[in-house]
């Protein structure tokens, strides 16, 4: 898809399978006193392919969790997670996260890390090397194929992150406050990085922050979860502002304020339950 064209959904109907869906989902860990702690309780979530969906909420209302199931490396307590209609057993194959923590090798070269994910897949090396040449291309990092980690900014790490899950072609990106140890000039310029990518991909992005304007910037959807223990959803938005975006001046467009009103008088609710609660048990 040219990077200008506006990005189209196909209408889908309760028939047509989701790329992935949570369908009643509760999650509960057993706490070391043998207590049950529930995390999430009943959740459903629909997300199509190529829907760009952000969650937010309180500080440990369920976040990374619903992450988790979505990538399969927790599985639910009751319900069940479902990927283009099927079950979910395991981890999810068709998934890649890009995490807040690195994701590169340090003692790897760039374009060893980049390539890695095909190597693993049995691509021969010289293959391999030329797909990650264009991927770290692609993302900006052209003349430092040779370069350790360790001699990158923190931004350009990123820029690795996203060309080592993207050279899989994901169908999913599942992304886990990735840009939230960057500077804000940084952070803007990778928001822009992976809306450029993601409008020439079709994989459907899950991605987890605390930020509300950068969610409301970056997506198709916004979900607010409750606060914990047992969060469930508490509104699940659709952001209608035009693509291609750019995120630092989609931000003073009267419908990104009306937006982002909208959704922090519900998610402020939410943190102001989780702070009361917080400080009840720290009292
Ligand atoms: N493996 C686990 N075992 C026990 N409890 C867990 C486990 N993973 C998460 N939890 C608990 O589940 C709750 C939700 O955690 P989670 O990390 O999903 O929240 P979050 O919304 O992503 O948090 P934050 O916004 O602070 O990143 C927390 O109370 C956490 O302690």
């Amino acid at each position: 898809m040219g990077a200008l064209e506006q990005k189209v959904y196909t209408p889908m109907t309760h028939s047509t399978p989701a790329m992935m869906e949570l369908q009643g989902v509760t999650k509960e860990f057993i706490k070391p006193s043998g207590e049950i702690h529930t995390v999430l309780r009943n959740i459903n979530i629909r997300i199509p392919k190529g829907e760009f969906v952000s969650i937010v909420g309180p500080t440990g209302c369920g976040k990374s969790t619903t992450l988790s199931l979505i990538a399969g490396f927790e599985a639910p307590s009751m319900g069940q997670v479902l990927i283009s209609g099927e079950k979910l057993e395991g981890v999810n194959s068709r998934a890649a996260c890009v995490f807040q923590t690195e994701n590169a090798f340090p003692w790897k070269t760039v374009i060893d890390n980049v390539s890695l994910g095909l190597r693993l897949r049995g691509v021969k090396k010289a293959d391999a090397y030329d797909e990650a040449r264009k991927w770290i291309t692609r993302v900006g990092l052209k003349g430092f194929e040779g370069h350790y980690p360790s001699q990158l900014s923190g931004g350009m790490r990123k820029r690795v992150a996203l060309a080592q899950c993207l050279i899989v072609q994901p169908e999913i990106l599942l992304m886990d406050e990735s840009f939230s140890a960057l500077d804000v000039h940084t952070r803007h310029l990778m928001e822009d990085e992976l809306l450029r990518i993601w409008e020439e991909t079709s994989a459907s992005v899950f991605f987890i922050t605390h930020d509300l304007e950068e969610a409301i910037s970056l997506s198709d959807r916004v979900i607010v979860l409750t606060a914990g223990p047992g969060a469930t959803i508490k509104g699940d938005y659709r952001i209608d502002l035009p693509r291609p975006r750019n995120v630092s001046e989609i931000r003073f467009d009267p419908a990104f304020m009306k937006l982002h009103e909208q959704i922090w008088n519900d998610l402020r609710n939410e943190v102001m339950i989780s702070y009361a609660s917080a400080n009840k048990t720290n009292h």
